[in-house]
């Protein structure tokens, strides 16, 4: 992880789309989750948003994440709570409420424990009122779906103490999140008071009859949407101003900002707005359940993610740095490797954009999995991101696949990797892609690489610890036999 934390057991109060999402990434992230929820059907609903968290973060962070965290339903708050390194707390949004069960987790944990709060505007100061040691309380405010959002705004009460901010940072960052610090305590705090405004608005807009939900739907992600998502509203209105940048934008906007465009107050929710609405939200959907929603959801937002972080920009680079840290953790706390026999370190699952016009895996995607397990290797010994930040390197200089059987979408994928032979300046590789439930062998992938001075870009030996890691490994494993189809050539086989 990015940044340390010592938190192996949360505890999680209120499992509806918020506390369950929560649950979920802690979860994913390696943390033990006792949730805590009277809904007779929380079990089940759980269960669902785990399982397309699961789905959506394998394909985000394909093998990066660290074992699943265990889930266990505690029958209290107390019992929740109890023993947990953080708390965070996702009760429905009602202040009396909150400030009675935060009292109570206050008082079945240890002081040091931090306590987050999921509240979308209720002040923290108010929250804390009858906690005895408020100083460890914070709002940790999540974007729905919390799992793949990295948004968390931070708030802290008059009681909230600098130090409590400066933790529930780290370890949200730690999670792949992206704190942002509010202030200023208020009602809303930042991102809530900017949605709010467009709600509003959106509101008006159905009331008066001006457009439909699905007509304002369209307004916003054909447009400022899509622009929204890497740039927010200030970057994109500097450019709006065209060369002269702001400040010309300011002078030629400005004047509208006195017209009656906007209204602000939300219009009163009558039965009649409240049925136009749930009316024309029910066209819009086309029949397609919550659950398939959120799957489409998800899958855009994975492909938006994945889009900014290949441009390391925005929420790309939170994602990249959080699969730096997630790298980084597994290469500090090595699984415990038999390096007699071939390592298995790394797995990933068939993504819909892998799958080719002929249904299965397309061949690129093949050598991807395949460099993925070669930089698993490479990290296991010692060369992974932070050598190469050093100007060393490997550079794979031969490759040859072998396609052996079919790899259909969502299917579980493990590499088993094998060194054939290792010097100080070669390494020779051989993984075995299996697939990960049946145990089937899908293709083979045999690589030589060199080991590079990456500045000078010529080969170097390896020196160091690096050497001794990658010739004991080599060592370790000269007494396997060469695997089937090790050295293969491609032929034609005479006809019979
Ligand atoms: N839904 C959203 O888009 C977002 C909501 N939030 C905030 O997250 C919090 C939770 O909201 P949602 O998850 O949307 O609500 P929800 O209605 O989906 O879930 C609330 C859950 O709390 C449970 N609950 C009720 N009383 C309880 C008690 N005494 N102890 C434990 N659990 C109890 C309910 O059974 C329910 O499952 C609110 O503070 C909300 O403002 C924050 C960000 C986004
Ligand atoms: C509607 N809401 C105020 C609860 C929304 C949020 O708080 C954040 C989000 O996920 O939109």
């Amino acid at each position: 992880m990015s940044a340390t934390h010592q938190v192996r057991k949360a505890g999680v109060v209120g499992g509806g789309v918020i506390g369950a999402g929560w649950a979920a990434r802690l979860l994913l992230n390696g943390i033990d989750v006792a949730l805590f929820d009277p809904d007779p059907e929380i079990e089940r609903k759980m269960g669902l948003v785990l399982d397309n968290a699961r789905r959506a973060m394998a394909r985000l962070l394909p093998g990066a994440l660290p074992p699943e965290g265990n889930l266990s339903f505690a029958a209290s708050v107390a019992e929740a709570v109890t023993g947990a390194d953080f708390v965070q707390e996702s009760l429905p949004e009602r202040e009396d409420l909150k400030i009675r069960v935060l009292a109570d987790i206050d008082r079945a944990t240890r002081p040091e424990v931090l306590i987050g709060s999921s509240t979308s505007g209720l002040l923290p100061t108010r929250l804390q009122s009858e906690m005895a040691h408020p100083e460890r309380f914070v709002v940790g405010h999540p974007f729905n779906p919390v799992y793949l959002l990295p948004l968390v705004e931070i708030c802290g009460g008059e009681k909230t103490s600098d130090e409590a901010k400066e933790r529930a940072a780290v370890f949200y960052r730690a999670i792949g999140m992206r704190p942002l610090h509010v202030r200023k305590e208020i009602d809303g705090f930042i991102a809530d008071r900017l949605l709010e405004a467009v709600w509003r608005e959106a509101l008006w807009l159905v009331n008066d009859g001006i457009a439909t939900t699905e007509e304002i739907d369209d307004a916003i992600r054909f447009g400022a949407g899509l622009r929204w998502s890497f740039m927010g509203t200030f970057l994109i209105y500097r450019m709006a101003g065209g060369e002269a940048g702001m400040r010309h934008f300011l002078s030629q906007f400005g004047p509208a900002l006195k017209l009656p465009w906007t209204k602000l107050e939300a219009p009163e929710l009558t039965d009649e707005l409240a049925d136009r609405i749930a009316a024309q939200s029910d066209d819009q959907a086309h029949g397609v359940s919550i659950r398939e929603l959120e799957k489409r959801r998800d899958d855009c937002l994975i492909q938006v993610l994945s889009a900014l972080r290949r441009a390391d920009y925005g929420a790309g680079e939170t994602l990249r740095l959080y699969g730096e840290g997630l790298a980084a953790a597994k290469a500090s706390t090595p699984a415990k490797v038999d390096e007699t026999q071939a390592l298995a370190l790394h797995t990933a699952t068939v993504l819909p954009d892998w799958i080719d016009y002929n249904g299965h895996m397309t061949e690129s995607r093949y050598l991807q999995v395949f460099g993925d397990a070669t930089d698993a290797v490479l990290a296991y010994f010692g060369a992974g991101p932070a050598y190469v930040a050093q100007g060393r390197s490997y550079f794979t200089v031969e490759t040859h696949i072998r396609h052996l059987g079919e790899c259909r979408e969502g299917e579980p994928l493990k590499a088993v990797s094998q060194v054939l032979g290792a010097d100080a300046k070669r390494l020779h590789l051989f993984h075995s892609l299996y697939q990960a439930e049946t145990g089937h062998l899908l293709a083979t992938g045999e690589h030589m690489l060199v080991h590079v001075d990456a500045e000078a870009r010529r080969s170097v030996p390896a020196e160091g610890e690096v050497l001794a890691a990658v010739t004991r490994l080599a060592a370790a494993q000269s007494g396997l036999s060469p695997p089937d189809g090790a050295g293969r050539q491609i032929a034609m086989p005479a006809p019979k």
